[in-house]
């Protein structure tokens, strides 16, 4: 029987999404690499797998493009809702999660950000508002969890910045144990911010869900801008709202492209 798959993006942030709740499949990071490889594979940022869950709707597996398997994937999970149909809580590694399908996309209610130092994680304590390190131009990081470990850096022009050489630097620092993502804003106008992200196990993305949830919080926490914030990067815009000691919510587009069929032996 052939192995089923549907091709999916949010704001150009794109999928492989395999439904697995009924039928069982095996993921090993060396195969969800070779799902994701772009010109021997399929080609995704993500590969998402869909479980069974005992204490939520489903259970939502994510797999950068490297294979490494993670907590948190903001634009995947808007995907998910639209495919669930109605409003649902999603498992994760990163926490629980609460999607509502909306007119082409979705809201999903992430948890609370986390900002001390040990759960980010760092390697050393510091100041996660204004972080005493940089990498050339980039200081005064900020750095927040959203169910994954973002470090921000706002600027007055995120487009000048030359992310696919900083960013990797930044993601493999031994500050941060477990990787990190990268994003680079800046101010575009009352309450809204444009971003880059080069995400963890993957590069330059068009666009990341949680890297503009952990940015517009960022923003709000340094009282740059006020909630709700728009957030526009490469492959469009985001809403963040949020307010401190309460969990952010992203509202944003969410795209089926294809369905697809294959057989997962094929990526060894
Ligand atoms: N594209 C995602 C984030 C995916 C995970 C990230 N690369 C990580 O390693 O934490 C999003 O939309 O949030």
């Amino acid at each position: 029987m052939a192995d089923r798959f549907t091709k999916m993006h949010g704001l150009g942030n794109d999928f492989v999404v395999i439904d697995a709740r009924e039928r069982p499949v095996e993921m090993t990071p060396a195969r969800a690499h070779a799902i994701a490889d772009r010109s021997f594979g399929i080609g995704c940022d993500q590969l998402i797998l869909l479980e069974p869950s005992t204490s939520a709707d489903v259970k939502m597996r994510i797999f950068n493009a490297d294979g490494s398997e993670v907590e948190a994937c903001g634009n995947a999970t808007r995907c998910v809702a639209t495919l669930l149909g109605e409003p649902s809580v999603i498992e994760t590694l990163g926490g629980m999660l609460r999607v509502t399908p909306a007119d082409g996309g979705a809201e999903v209610v992430l948890g609370e950000p986390v900002f001390d130092w040990e759960h980010i994680p760092l390697a050393m304590p510091m100041d996660t508002r204004d972080m005493p390190v940089a990498w050339d131009e980039l200081e005064h990081g900020a750095a927040v969890n959203v169910g994954n470990p973002h470090i921000i850096f706002f600027v007055p022009e995120a487009d000048a910045i030359a992310l696919d050489e900083l960013g990797p630097r930044i993601e493999t620092d031994p500050l941060f144990p477990e990787r990190v993502n990268v994003n680079v804003a800046s101010l575009d106008g009352e309450n809204q911010l444009q971003l880059r992200v080069w995400e963890r196990g993957v590069g330059l993305t068009q666009a990341c869900g949680t890297g503009a949830c952990a940015t517009a919080v960022a923003a709000i926490r340094a009282g740059l801008v006020k909630s709700p914030v728009t957030v526009s990067l490469p492959g469009g815009d985001l809403i963040i709202r949020w307010a401190p000691g309460e969990p952010i919510v992203m509202s944003g587009a969410a795209t089926r492209v294809y369905d697809g069929e294959t057989d997962w032996t094929r990526f060894g």
